[in-house]
């Protein structure tokens, strides 16, 4: 873990050597930082010189905006370090920084001048108490062409609009966000306006149930926003449709897009011509490359992609409860009819885990002079019978699914008796040594059964995919697919709950990978803590 929580990075060289120096300044600065990653570009400035007023701050041109496309992109292969580079003018930041960092290669010559320097200018600038540890940076400054690119017209500047708009869903906020958020920052003098996608315009994403709710979403774009310039003004709305206000209000002048969202863009000016209004101007931003994307991910850094990478992870801390043996670790296995869960639980099974089958120790309790079948017939009636005295859980069903209150008759009945089954069963995993032990148990949370378990993991897949695959498989009518389906939790309700996130909607492969990196991280979670006792 970097020993900072935050910090400031203070550039002093010209803009455009700055591409060719991001990545090995942004890994420096990442091993001494945690996040955030403050940095304050102020090309010319000797920080060993004498106080007083500096150059002034870099004109908003292309060199700028190349200069910050290779610092967010050089975060983002830093596992989204948090970085924000602070377009000014200064004021205290959100998460003030405890240490300060400026180039060995950019302030040659004896150290103490340039710490004192950056003390300085940290306090003037930033409100930092004096006392802060600053440190030089060695960085590895790689290849290239030290001047940039020649084609690059050094007194270029960004057209300005005072009120400026831009729309988008803000998960995760990445480097790409990062850098359209900061050309928006450049170009607005007054007032931004950002529309934070809500509601069913989240409904067709990939993984819509591991996008942050809204309120941290706009929480954090404000954070962002109001660190690097704090001289705007914020608007943040949510979007229930595509266009928001930018159709409607009369005080916009431009609307920052990339080239996914032209297209948006032009029906944004369509809609304001219909209302009377005067067209935006577009201002188009490249999308940024993902350096870590993968198979089945985008080419462009996307929310999309990094919710993918959340799946298997440790989303939050399983529960401490000292009621619970440590041995066997429960794991319990759930997720909505349809989504794959059985097919996890056997790769979990190939990888050593003891697994339990819950639906079928359902079906065991009601096997005639089973625990529960007197009950079962005494509640559903002799219409639930085979001509052999069995239950036919095929009528059962019908009858259970889409019908809560006959439903909850039921699983009142067996649940206690597959519960005490299921109990049994882990005491038998202990006995066979296995250290981690499946519950895969459809209903687990509605049952109640967290308190069985260390941690709930959930497969979840779109409710379209699972009918279609209810549908093909079990022979039934979408209709009663349906009705199963709204017999259980929604895929949201179960993320809630899960330490683990596992999803099936790709090829097996992709499963197979996201149950081992699941399994892998379990079983460093599982590692007892090494020893801090010097004579073992
Ligand atoms: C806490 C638990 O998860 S225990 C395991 C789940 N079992 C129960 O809750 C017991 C009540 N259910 C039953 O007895 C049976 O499911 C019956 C009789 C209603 C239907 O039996 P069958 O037609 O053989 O269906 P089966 O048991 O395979 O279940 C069909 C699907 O409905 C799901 N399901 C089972 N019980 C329930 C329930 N109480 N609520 C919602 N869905 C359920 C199953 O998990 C299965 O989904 P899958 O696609 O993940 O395999």
């Amino acid at each position: 873990m970097p020993p900072f929580p935050s910090g400031l990075l203070v550039l002093t060289a010209p803009l455009p050597a700055l591409p060719r120096r991001a990545a090995g300044l942004v890994a420096a600065a990442a091993g001494l930082v945690a996040g955030p990653l403050y940095v304050h570009l102020q090309p010319g400035l000797r920080l060993s010189g004498p106080a007083g007023p500096g150059p002034a701050a870099p004109p908003a041109g292309p060199a700028l905006l190349r200069a910050l496309a290779a610092l967010y992109e050089a975060a983002a292969a830093r596992r989204g370090l948090d970085l924000r580079v602070l377009l000014g003018p200064g004021r205290r930041l959100a998460r003030p920084p405890r240490v300060l960092l400026a180039a060995a290669a950019e302030a040659p010559g004896p150290p103490e001048p340039v710490q004192l320097g950056l003390q300085r200018l940290a306090a003037a600038v930033y409100g930092c108490p004096p006392s802060l540890p600053a440190l030089l940076l060695g960085e590895d400054t790689g290849g290239g062409d030290p001047e940039g690119d020649p084609e690059q017209d050094p007194d270029a500047t960004l057209p300005e609009f005072l009120d400026v708009a831009v729309g988008g869903t803000f998960d995760r906020l990445h480097g790409a966000h990062r850098l359209l958020l900061s050309a928006c920052c450049l170009l607005a003098r007054r007032r931004l306006l950002a529309g934070v996608a809500d509601g069913d315009l989240l409904r067709h994403k990939v993984l819509p149930e591991l996008i942050e709710p809204y309120e941290l979403r706009a929480a954090k774009l404000r954070e962002f926003l109001e660190d690097v310039k704090p001289s705007l003004s914020y608007d943040i709305v949510p979007l229930a449709d595509p266009f928001g206000p930018s159709v409607t209000d009369p005080d916009l002048q431009c609307l920052v897009v990339s080239e996914e969202t032209r297209r948006g863009g032009e029906t944004v000016n369509r809609k304001r011509l219909e209302n009377g209004l005067p067209e935006l101007a577009l201002h188009e931003i490249q999308l940024m490359k993902d350096p870590d994307h993968q198979q089945n991910e985008e080419e462009k850094i996307s929310s999309s992609s990094l919710r993918q990478r959340l799946l298997g992870t440790l989303l939050q801390p399983p529960r401490q409860d000292p009621a619970l043996p440590s041995r066997p670790y429960v794991i319990g296995l759930t997720g909505g009819t349809g989504s794959g869960k059985t097919s996890i639980a056997k790769l979990l099974g190939h990888l050593g885990a003891f697994v339990i089958d819950a639906d079928k120790l359902g079906h065991a309790v009601y096997v005639p002079g089973g625990p529960a079948y007197e009950q079962v017939v005494a509640a559903f009636g002799a219409e639930i019978l085979n001509e052999d005295g069995t239950i036919n859980r095929k009528v059962l069903g019908a009858k259970v699914f889409g019908n809560q209150e006959r439903l909850k008759s039921l699983t009142d009945i067996v649940w206690p008796e597959i519960a005490r089954m299921a109990r049994e069963q882990i005491r038998e995993a202990d006995s066979q040594g296995k250290a981690v032990c499946v519950l895969d148990a459809a209903v687990l949370l509605e049952a109640g059964w967290q308190d069985m378990v260390h941690e709930v993991w959930t497969t979840i897949i779109p409710e379209e995919e699972a009918v279609r695959r209810i549908v093909a498989r079990d022979g039934l009518s979408e209709e009663a697919a349906r009705c199963r389906l709204q017999s259980q939790m929604t895929n949201r309700q179960r993320v809630e709950w899960a330490q683990v996130v596992l999803c099936t909607l790709w090829e097996p492969d992709v499963t197979r990978q996201q149950v081992q990196k699941a399994w892998d991280l379990l079983q460093q979670r599982l590692r007892p803590e090494p020893s801090h006792d010097p004579h073992l």
